[in-house]
């Protein structure tokens, strides 16, 4: 992991830090939605290690492949393993999959427990794909015309490029927060944001519907 990696990864850990105490100052739990991949273990990390309430911390993902939380596919093991730990154990992490056998059964399920949520979420953090894929609203899913439309929380999506289902938050539900902030690393990442920034079609780049929240981007090399 290079330094100014390290060094970003602290300073979004700072700034949600800020965020959700800035929160439960007024309310009495604070919603936080996630991204999985590889770009946020150092930031789970460094957020893992703050002294927030952390039993009025409600945790969830932006998306999710639809496979056994013990998989090294799912996002959830990833935020058990990293951000879930010591103190921060106290969290309240609710999981985007059921026991159902696809997303697409397995989706009101899964949406009623989200909907018991503190929405407006105190913050969401997305990642993006080198496709311009976001949460997993990607430009190939089969849904993301409806992802990108509805008023339904959750969606369940199926993506050629992808090996698994997945169950994505809509769009309109990733909208739903106080700040919204877009972690990615690398000058890949950095190009695709440019291309994205100089352009509007949401079916191209999906990154392109929060491009207008107002975003915080957080980006090293
Ligand atoms: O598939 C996914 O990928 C994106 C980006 O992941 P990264 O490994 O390039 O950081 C992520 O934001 C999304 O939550 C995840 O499901």
């Amino acid at each position: 992991m290079s330094d100014a990696r390290t060094q970003l990864a602290e300073q979004l850990a700072e700034a949600v830090f800020q965020a959700l105490n800035d929160d439960l100052e007024h309310q009495e739990n604070a919603l936080l939605v996630v991204s999985g991949g590889s770009t946020p273990v150092p930031f789970f990390k460094a957020l893992a290690a703050k002294p927030l309430p952390w039993e009025r911390v409600e945790i969830t993902l932006a998306d999710e492949r639809w496979v056994d939380d013990q998989s090294d596919d799912s996002n959830a093991k990833l935020v058990r393993e990293h951000l879930l730990q010591g103190a921060a154990a106290a969290a309240h992490f609710e999981p985007l999959t059921s026991e159902a056998g696809t997303p697409e059964e397995g989706v009101s399920d899964v949406s009623e427990r989200a909907l018991s949520l503190s929405w407006p979420a105190s913050v969401v953090i997305l990642g993006m794909g080198g496709d311009g894929h976001t949460a997993s609203l990607f430009p190939d899913s089969l849904e993301l015309g409806l992802a990108l439309a509805t008023e339904e929380p959750l969606v369940a999506v199926r993506t050629p490029s992808q090996p698994q289902p997945r169950i994505t938050f809509s769009a309109d539900r990733l909208h739903q927060a106080r700040r919204h902030i877009l972690h990615i690393t690398g000058d890949d990442k950095r190009a695709v944001l440019a291309k994205a920034l100089s352009g509007d079609d949401m079916r191209q780049l999906p990154i392109r519907a929060f491009l207008s929240c107002p975003l915080a981007i957080y980006w090293a090399p």
